[in-house]
């Protein structure tokens, strides 16, 4: 398979989601979501939808829709069902594909399974996202350590937050990484806004030939 990346995170609430509307309209790609836990407040491929000005055709339906907001090992739990990960296969897609985890790389799905155990089965290239705050170089370099450690292909780091030119160059010398560009935090968060930031911070071209 080819244009298709893997976002995951340092961490939940790191940004993900919002980046990964971002590179959907940037490339004009599908979205997936394969496991969503949390659905009152609206789910990520909701938001995509709307933060990537996306078609809805371009937003693949999860496998897995649960709930609670939690681990999703635990909201399968509640929802009296469990994740079988045979069942996580990417989406065969006329286009580049967006795929974004939840939480991070070590998230459970069952008592036997994590997301970088699904990741290292894809051989996918991953996409980090990470905070600039302080804190991250140590959360960032033990996610890349995790990668590593499954042979994880990892495409670089997508910084999230105010600039911080230290830690991020601490992160790609230490852990071995690009950067691939950061994603300031915005006040108004609207597809417009986010379309011109992202164009503003990341080289396209680092998404090597993933441009429809
Ligand atoms: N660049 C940004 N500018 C402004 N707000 C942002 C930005 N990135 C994230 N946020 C806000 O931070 C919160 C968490 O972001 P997001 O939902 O993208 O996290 P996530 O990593 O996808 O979490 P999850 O693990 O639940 O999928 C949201 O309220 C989102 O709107
Ligand atoms: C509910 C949340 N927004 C995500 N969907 C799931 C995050 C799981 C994090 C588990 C953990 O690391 O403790
Ligand atoms: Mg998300």
């Amino acid at each position: 398979m080819t244009e298709t990346f893997v976002i995951t995170g340092t961490d939940t609430g790191v940004g993900k989601t919002v980046f990964a509307a971002a590179l959907t309209n940037a490339l004009g790609s599908y979205y997936w979501k394969p496991v969503q836990s949390g659905l009152d407040d609206g789910t990520d491929s909701q938001t995509v939808c709307r933060l990537a000005d996306a078609p809805s055709e371009r937003i693949v339906a999860e496998a897995y829709k649960l709930s609670t907001p939690a681990s999703p090992h635990l909201s399968s739990r509640i929802d009296g069902t469990s994740i079988d990960p045979r069942r996580l296969v990417p989406p065969n897609v006329d286009g580049p594909l967006v795929i974004e985890g939840a939480g991070g790389l070590l998230v459970p799905l069952s008592e036997r399974t994590v997301f970088a155990d699904v990741f290292a089965e894809w051989q996918i290239p991953v996409i980090l996202c990470t905070r600039t705050t302080l804190g991250t170089i140590n959360h960032t370099l033990l996610s890349i350590e995790a990668m590593r450690h499954r042979a994880i292909p990892i495409l670089g780091v997508a910084f999230i937050g105010d600039e911080n030119l230290e830690t991020e160059s601490i992160i790609s010398t230490l852990g071995g990484v690009r950067s691939l560009g950061r994603l300031p935090l915005l006040r108004s968060l609207t597809a417009t806004r986010l379309r011109r930031v992202f164009h503003d911070n990341f080289d396209l071209t680092a998404f090597a030939g993933a441009r429809p």
